[in-house]
């Protein structure tokens, strides 16, 4: 089933843009590996590489709640002054502060508008260097990223099952939760800005996710998918109780360029970002060590293309269209440049 919509919005540009109509797909019927949900589940991946989730009938899971805790949490952290968030800075890209302007801008002489509090799988199991608000609510925080990985890697089963893998070749074999992964939950907040778009720091640069799976929350618009079927942006609508998933590199690369890891962005609605806006993805990241082959069909460790990834992710746009890593190659894929 599809969410039907619809109408179009103005972008940044003033270009009328569609909202994307992406396929609905229930959690409770993915976990009881009901043929007809699997079959949507591999038709999404093959064609958007994003779907909403329907998470109103999953009672076992206390996800929803824990959002709700933890994204109040995380809006006052973020009202913190620089300098105390700078204490949480580090070098590692999957845990720690990272603040606004330090990488890729939407559009050319831009920089991002957001800024980031990471927290890796390893750090929240084994409680360290993570700041004081997530040590002090711990328990909300490690059963939230629980459940998100729990709800990613039995997606990530279910795709396996859906196309017949079986054994080693099924995708959660790279994806043991006991040897070291970049697995990682973020909390971003855009500020408020009088930033236009292509001026200053604004949104969040095109890209496509370098992991396996995405699990997405935001109640504020702003996302945009670039369309394999129409090749135009598109706006993902947030909506009540639906996470938004999506495919990742590793994902796309192990499944032979099946499944598509499209790309996306962030650019306010009209313009200007009026409202500060909040969103929370969890990133499943296959073990460091797993490899495939990347876009030039050179093989690669999961650690490496992490690493190539966030080289990228820190230079100009120009600089990005060069080696087509930001967008995981899809840009040559679908033919357009971003
Ligand atoms: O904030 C959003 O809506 C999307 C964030 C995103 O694409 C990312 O962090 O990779
Ligand atoms: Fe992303």
């Amino acid at each position: 089933m599809a969410i039907t919509t619809h109408e179009v919005e103005q972008d940044h540009s003033g270009e009328w843009v569609q909202t994307a109509e992406l396929a609905v797909l229930s959690l409770t019927k993915l976990l009881r590996n009901d043929p007809a949900e699997l079959a949507s589940l591999v038709r999404a991946c093959e064609n958007e590489g994003f779907f909403y989730l329907d998470l109103h009938d999953w009672k076992s899971g206390k996800m929803l709640e824990d959002l709700d805790i933890a994204t109040r949490l995380m809006r006052l952290w973020f009202e913190k002054p620089l300098e105390e968030k700078m204490k949480n800075h580090t070098d590692d890209d999957c845990n720690g502060y990272k603040p606004t302007g330090v990488q890729s801008g939407v559009l050319e002489s831009s920089r991002d508008g957001f800024e980031a509090l990471r927290i890796s799988r390893t750090a929240m199991l084994e409680g360290s260097p993570i700041p004081k608000t997530i040590q002090d609510n711990i328990d909300v925080f490690r059963r939230f990223q629980q459940s998100e990985h729990f709800v990613l890697k039995s997606i990530l089963a279910c795709l396996s099952t859906a196309i017949g893998l079986e054994g080693s070749k099924r995708f959660e074999d790279d994806h043991d939760d006991k040897v070291p992964s970049k697995s990682s939950l973020l909390f971003i907040h855009h500020p408020v800005s009088e930033t236009v778009p292509g001026e200053g720091q604004l949104g969040h640069y095109a890209h496509t996710d370098l992991g396996s799976l995405t699990l997405l929350f935001t109640k504020q618009p702003g996302l945009q998918v670039l369309s394999p079927d129409t090749r135009k942006w598109q706006w993902i609508e947030p909506r009540k109780k639906y996470a938004i998933v999506n495919v990742g590199d590793t994902l796309r690369f192990e499944s032979g360029c099946r499944f598509r890891s499209s790309v996306h962005r962030v650019l306010p609605p009209s313009g200007k970002m009026k409202d500060d806006r909040y969103s929370s993805p969890y990133f499943l990241r296959a073990a460091n060590k797993a490899e495939f082959k990347d876009i030039d069909g050179n093989v690669k460790t999961v650690e490496e293309w992490h690493a190539r990834k966030f080289e990228s992710f820190d230079q100009n746009l120009e600089e990005q269209r060069l080696d087509h890593v930001a967008t995981g190659g899809m840009d040559i894929d679908l033919g357009v440049v971003v």
